[in-house]
């Protein structure tokens, strides 16, 4: 597996207001947005094009063209869904399937609710979207749902991740012949005893939506 941390004075200027507790909901929501395309940038380095020739006024010129199938974005409900406009329009060709999956807060493991995602998804590329990756469950559940279903790679794009998430993924999906990779903004210290990220951000679903 690789991990990507990215290294950019704009994503750090960003993630430490968001990680800051006087941030209110409506700036959360916007930091996260743009925070979401500036990783977007870095993590489709690698997204699937093909050569095509298009006529300038001039003369003809080569170029390229996102390759079919296009990509396919699914943000983790519910705070991933705080980061699906920030990356749809760095890529507005893209198709979005939808997992809605939530932490059982004694136990720690991944529960899923809701599942809209194409059935066949041979020779995808997908871009999963969640802000947090702490122990690494939720995210590991929806590579397999992803994998399961024919998925290429996958790519998860994390606003903060715990050196424990990265570790659980790596041996989950070790010896695996299908690519992931995590791009995020930061690999932060460690868990605490309820499983959150220190020193992280808090709860991101509640900053982004308010506590429910
Ligand atoms: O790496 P893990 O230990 O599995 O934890 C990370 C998950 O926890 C949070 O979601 P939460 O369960 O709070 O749901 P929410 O998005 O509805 O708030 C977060 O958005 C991740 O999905
Ligand atoms: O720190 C954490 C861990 C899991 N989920 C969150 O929203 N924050
Ligand atoms: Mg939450």
């Amino acid at each position: 597996m690789e991990t990507l941390v990215v290294d950019h004075p704009l994503v750090a200027h960003k993630l430490t207001t968001l990680r800051d507790v006087r941030t209110d909901s409506p700036t959360f929501r916007r930091l996260a947005d743009e925070l979401v395309t500036l990783l977007a940038y870095e993590a489709t380095r690698d997204v699937r094009v093909t050569d095509v020739t298009v006529d300038t006024p001039l003369a003809p010129a080569h170029g390229v063209r996102l390759a079919r199938p296009a990509p396919l974005v699914v943000p983790i409900l519910r705070a991933g869904l705080g980061m699906l406009d920030g990356m749809t329009r760095l890529l507005p060709t893209a198709e979005v399937g939808f997992l809605g999956m939530i932490r059982d807060e004694s136990t720690l493991k991944a529960q899923t609710y809701a599942t809209r995602l194409p059935e066949d998804l041979s020779g995808r590329q997908c871009y999963v979207l969640d802000p947090m990756l702490a122990t690494g469950g939720t995210l590991a559940a929806a590579i397999h749902f992803l994998f399961d279903r024919g998925a290429r790679d996958v790519t998860a794009i994390c606003l903060l991740a715990a050196p424990e998430g990265i570790a659980y993924l790596d041996e989950a999906f070790r010896g695996g012949d299908r690519p992931i990779r995590v791009v995020t903004a930061a690999l932060d210290e460690r868990l605490n005893e309820n499983g959150y990220i220190v020193p992280g951000l808090g709860d991101a679903g509640d900053r982004l939506y308010g506590v429910v």
